[in-house]
Order: structure tokens, then sequence, then C-alpha cells
């Protein structure tokens, strides 16, 4: 059984009632998250920049540290601006609009910096240009929650700062264009629904070629919704698809065709509603581009792309001329990852491995030129040691979480890699997460 990183589940605390304080924020974490050192054990302040004093609730409280929310700012940095979205107060989706997109990456950056040198040893780092895009809009796929518990007060969003509460919302700027314009209509169809009970959540997708809608219910929908959903799909001019057990799907409306996006103008990747997608076009396809550049790749190469989702990777990396291995835990995505390879007349070799199983790495290819790894936030550790054995000439590191990076990068480290270049990926602005990209060479 594959083990593929969840975030970890259960009730958040409620900062509603809890304990305040006025603490004083020193800097940044690589989340963005406030710092306040002066307090035993130190405080994580989502909402505080470093200079500010504020009024803190704290919402949780672990032997060696504390978080908290800034519920007022008495003494504001000179950074500080007005919050774009009207449900930033309440809403849990975006964790930083209080600071511009670029001053929070230069935050970011540095404590990231700080991380690595404190973690690996590392004295400097080659900092490349971080790769940024449009701070709105670009996000074009989300999960929003619904609550239909009380009919009279549907809810469709995201779930609120510090509480498992959905915030309902009516627009949300960092959604792409055409899912922002489908939040209304999607919340008066379901006000609508007669079997609010058995709603999940919903997916949204803005893809290449269609709006999709993948709604998840937990037993059959009445007829008459049925035929609701069918009309609001055609309405909308999308397709809706039923989630109605783990990965089972029912189209509803629109479409029959799976939904597509490009890692590179000369690709098109088909996409199924729960495989993995880099929600951010422009981030995404600068990230490919980026990769390709700092591998230096030449045709004949052998490339091993672990964690490669439908191929994001590996079919960029095979137009340009390499024999790509590539590596994903997830069966349904290795099977439409060789689709997309045949569908753009490229031929890369798929496999199906759990990549944190020590035994199933003894299968990976031992003859390889290069690797590329992408992992879920977890990092990579087992793969670590045996990277270093197959001793490719470069290993690219893309990372969705500056702490797994740290870790794992300490190993290589240790063993005489040297990391030649890193750069930040703005694939999330305004929220706490930070993306990076990091090349290794033997020292
Ligand atoms: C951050 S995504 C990257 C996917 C792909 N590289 C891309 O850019 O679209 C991480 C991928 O690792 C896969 N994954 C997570 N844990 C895994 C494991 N233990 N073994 C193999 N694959 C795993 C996930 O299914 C997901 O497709």
């Amino acid at each position: 059984m594959v083990q593929i990183y969840k975030a970890p589940k259960g009730k958040k605390p409620s900062p509603i009632g809890a304990p305040k304080l006025t603490l004083s924020i020193d800097d940044l974490e690589h989340g963005g998250l406030g710092v306040c050192r002066s307090h035993q054990p130190v405080v994580f302040v989502e909402g505080g920049l470093p200079g500010e004093q504020l009024e803190v609730r704290i919402t949780d409280k672990k032997p060696r540290y504390w978080q908290g929310l800034a519920v007022k700012v008495l003494t504001p940095s000179a950074e500080r601006i007005e919050p774009f979205c009207p449900h930033s107060r309440e809403c849990g989706g975006c964790q930083n609009q209080h600071i511009g997109q670029t001053e929070l990456l230069v935050h970011k950056q540095q404590a990231v910096d700080q991380l690595l040198k404190r973690q690996t040893g590392i004295k400097t780092l080659n900092w490349q240009a971080p790769l940024l895009g449009p701070a709105q809009g670009y996000r074009r796929k989300a999960r929003l929650a619904i609550d239909a518990q009380n009919k009279a007060d549907v809810k469709v969003g995201f779930r609120a700062k510090g509480s498992d509460q959905v915030v309902s919302i009516k627009q949300c700027a960092i959604l792409s264009e055409p899912l922002q314009a489908i939040l209304p209509p999607l919340l008066s169809l379901i006000k609508l629904l007669k079997g609010t009970k058995q709603l999940g959540h919903i997916s949204v997708l803005d893809a290449d070629d269609q709006v999709q809608l993948c709604l998840r219910v937990t037993r059959a929908l009445p007829g008459e919704d049925l035929v609701r959903l069918s009309q609001f799909a055609e309405d909308n001019s999308l397709r809706l698809l039923l989630e109605t057990a783990p990965n089972r799907f029912e189209l509803v409306g629109g479409t029959s065709q799976d939904a597509h996006y490009s890692p590179s103008a000369e690709l098109s990747l088909a996409i199924g509603p729960n495989d993995f997608i880099q929600v951010n076009n422009v981030v995404n396809q600068a990230m490919v581009s980026q990769a390709l550049t700092w591998l230096q790749v030449k045709p004949g190469e052998q490339i091993l792309d672990l964690f490669c989702g439908v191929g994001n990777f590996s079919l960029p990396l095979a137009h340009a001329g390499a024999q790509v291995t590539g590596v994903e835990g997830i069966e349904a995505m290795v099977k439409r990852a060789a689709i997309n390879a045949s569908e753009n007349g490229l031929q890369v070799d798929f496999q199906c491995l759990d990549l944190s199983d020590t035994a199933a790495l003894a299968k990976l290819p031992s003859q390889i030129d290069k690797v590329l790894l992408d992992p879920a936030r977890a990092g990579a550790q087992a793969l670590m040691s045996v990277l270093h054995k197959l001793n490719p000439k470069g290993i690219l590191y893309v990372s969705c979480n500056p702490a797994t990076f740290a870790r794992d990068a300490a190993v290589l480290i240790d063993k005489g890699w040297q990391v030649d270049k890193i750069g930040l990926m703005d694939m999330f602005p305004n929220t706490a997460h930070t993306e990076l990209m990091a090349h290794f060479s033997k020292a």
C-alpha cells in the first residue's frame, strides 16, 4: 500500500475565548507566520509582521512552541497593506494578504536561507530570482467545502482561520476568472438541492479546454437534483461529475472528454478529477522550463523523474530528447501519464512504486544520468541514500515544504553533494505555502 502523504486531520482548536497576549514580532518563518522570540516558548503568529506589536489570541499550545492569531495591530509595520479580499479576516484560504507579494517573498527567502544554513551547515547559498506569476486570479484548481446542514444558511467556501467552520465566499480573487464566475451560481444551485445531507466537498478545475466541477456525494442524490445539476452544467457550459465513492466518477453533464492542461506550449496532458495538478499555470510553465535549463538536458540522457504525477516534468524532459523513467505511487496517475506520453507522440517508461518504501527503491533503474524529484510535503527521506548510490551527475529537487527539504538536503550534503543553485517559486501567492527548486551536484 503506497504511503501517500496527506495533511493531518483533526478538529482545529477554536480561537474563540482563548487567552490574548500582547506580543512583538521579530521576523517571519518560511510560511509567512510572524515569530515572537521574546516569549517562552516561542509563538508563531498568523497575520503578524516583523517590528509589529500585536494583540494575539493563542490558538494552540505545544510544549516547544505556541500558535496564535493576530486580532489587533497595536503598532503596524510599514510593510502592512490592506487585504484585497473582503473575506480575508475570517477565511483561512490565504494567510498572507496583509503584505505585498514581493515583500513576502523576500522574508520567505530569508527564512529558508536561515533554515538551510542552520540545518545543513552550508555557509552561502546561490539564490536565483524567484519564479513569479500574478498575485491574484492564479488558482486553477480548488477544493471547496460545503456546509448544507442548515437549509436556511448554506455555505460554500474554505475553512475559517483556526477552525473547521466553512466561510461562505461569494468572491475569491485568487481563483482564476472562470472559477470566480462560477461561485455565485454554484451557491444558488446548492441551496436548491434536496439531498443536501449527502453532499461532501466540491472540486473546481479551470483546465485549458473546460471548467470541471466534481461533487463528492456520500449517497445517491434524488432524481430531481440530478436534473438540476445537469441543467446547471448545460447553462454554464461546464463538465459536472459526481464522485460517488472514492475515485468512482459519474458524468452528470457536459463533455465525456478528460480535462487537459499544458506544462509547456507544445504538450497537452489529460488530468483526472483527483489527479495532482500544479495549481498555478504561469508558475508551473516557468518551473518546468527552469527545471530543463538547470538540468541542462541533453538528447539521449537517462533521466529519472520521481513523484512524476501525470507527467508534468517527464513529458517535457522526453520532448527535449531525454530517455525518461517516471515513477509515481498512484496507479491511476501512472496509467494516465503513459496515455499522455503516447498521445503526445513520446516514449516514456512509467512505473508505479511507493517511494517511501526502502524495499521498493531497489527496483529503480541503476543506470541514470540525472534525477528530478518533486515529492509531496513529507519529502523524500528514504530516497536520499539511494540517490547518492545511483551517483547521478545532477539532482534537481522541487520542494513544497522547506522543512523536509532541509532535512533531505542535509543527508545529501553530508554525503558530499553541494547546492549549486536555489530559487523560490511563488506557486501560491498570499498563502503560507513556500515552494523551491534546488540543483545539487557532487562537490
Ligand atoms: C507534488 S506532486 C508532484 C507531481 C508532478 N511532479 C507534477 O509536477 O505534477 C507529488 C506526487 O508524488 C506522489 N506521491 C506521494 N507520495 C508518494 C510515494 N510514497 N510514492 C510515490 N509517489 C508518491 C503524489 O501522488 C503526487 O503525484
